[in-house]
């Protein structure tokens, strides 16, 4: 679409996790945590992104360190808007005019969230807003060839939600969402610690514990070395340091990577035959933060029998789409 003088496209992969920004013309600008701190009595913003993350788990009963996003989906309104109009501006720099914003959306959410993500954006500041499904975005990241007449498939395997979906002329043939991902690995360390080592750990150790160890293969985890994770002791009430095993983090996040294998199979099982035929041929690709999982490849692969590709980049794959998918703006606006 031509841009007068002043209005620009923008993209937006609004994740659980985190958001990344894509302005026409310049590429992928931001990347930061989908997290806010506000004061809870003015409700004046006092951070946003990475600083605000740093507050998680660590603020005093004036400040709340807070994720709008949960499970793929705006789960705190106004604190929402507020973190999309921080990065437009934040993304636009200077730039003077409302821009057109299109943003991922998971693709299993319901129209009332849908169109909660487009009415937050026009109230941030865009000009209008469109959304577009994840999976397909993801797709057009990572390169596949979405609008040809075959079958592709990708797994989009983020903070909140894991979006499966097999693609074909340029729309999605068949899709699952489930919330079993990125948080919900999390959760599984933060429980898996607290019954193992009687210690309480934040959100942010276990993620970090997730990301050094970083592999799914019970195998592998056992030549990796231990990590150390800081919290309080569940018996004394008082803060102590533990050395947790890298296989009893690989242990501990077995049930929910087996749910998303188990996502991926019956999405395969519901699949018309000649997608699941070029599937045969081209693979699957794996996108999102969770895709860096090593050994998660081999275990998808030794399920469905279907080979597996990380795309390059997995976590740019969303954002670096809905950018692409800037081009044909105008088709949206239509539709
Ligand atoms: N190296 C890594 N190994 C394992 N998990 C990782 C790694 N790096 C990031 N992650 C996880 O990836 C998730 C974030 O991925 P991503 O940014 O793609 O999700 P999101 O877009 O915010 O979420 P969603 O699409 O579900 O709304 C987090 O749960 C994070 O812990």
């Amino acid at each position: 679409m031509a841009l007068s003088f002043g209005q620009h496209n923008i993209g937006i992969d609004l994740g659980t996790s985190n958001t990344y920004v894509y302005v026409e013309g310049k590429g992928i600008v931001l990347r930061e945590p989908s997290v806010v701190a506000r004061n809870t009595e003015t409700n004046e913003i006092i951070a946003v992104g990475e600083e605000a993350r740093d507050m998680l788990g660590r603020t005093p009963a004036s400040i709340a360190a807070i994720r709008p996003m949960r499970d793929g989906v705006i789960a705190d309104y106004d604190t929402t808007v507020a973190m999309i109009s921080y990065y437009m501006k934040k993304a636009l720099g200077g730039r003077v005019g409302k821009p057109f914003v299109t943003l991922g959306v998971p693709a299993k959410i319901t129209a009332v969230e849908r169109r909660a993500v487009i009415d937050a954006a026009r109230v941030a500041g865009a000009r209008d807003a469109y959304v577009l499904d994840e999976p397909f975005a993801a797709a057009i990241g990572a390169g596949l060839p979405v609008m040809e007449p075959t079958g592709s498939m990708v797994v989009d395997f983020g903070g909140g939600t894991t979006d499966v979906a097999t693609i074909s002329l340029g729309g999605i043939v068949s899709a699952r969402s489930t919330r079993f991902a990125g948080d919900k690995l999390n959760e599984a360390i933060i429980s898996y610690v607290r019954n193992n080592n009687n210690l309480a750990i934040g959100e942010s150790t276990a993620e970090r514990l997730k990301i050094e160890v970083g592999t799914v293969s019970l195998e592998e985890a056992k030549t990796l070395p231990a990590c150390t994770a800081r919290g309080r002791d569940l018996l004394t009430g008082l803060p102590k340091t533990v050395e947790v095993p890298a296989i009893d983090i690989a242990q501990a996040i077995q049930d929910p990577i087996n749910e998303i294998v188990n996502a991926i199979r019956e999405t395969l099982e519901s699949t018309q035959p000649e997608i699941a035929a070029d599937v045969i041929d081209h693979g699957m690709v794996l996108t999102g933060g969770g895709a860096q999982l090593k050994g998660l490849p081999e275990i998808i692969e030794g399920v469905t029998k279907v080979s597996v590709h990380v795309a390059e980049d997995p976590m740019d794959a969303v954002v670096k789409g809905v950018g692409e998918s800037l081009k044909s703006l105008e088709v949206l606006r239509r539709n």
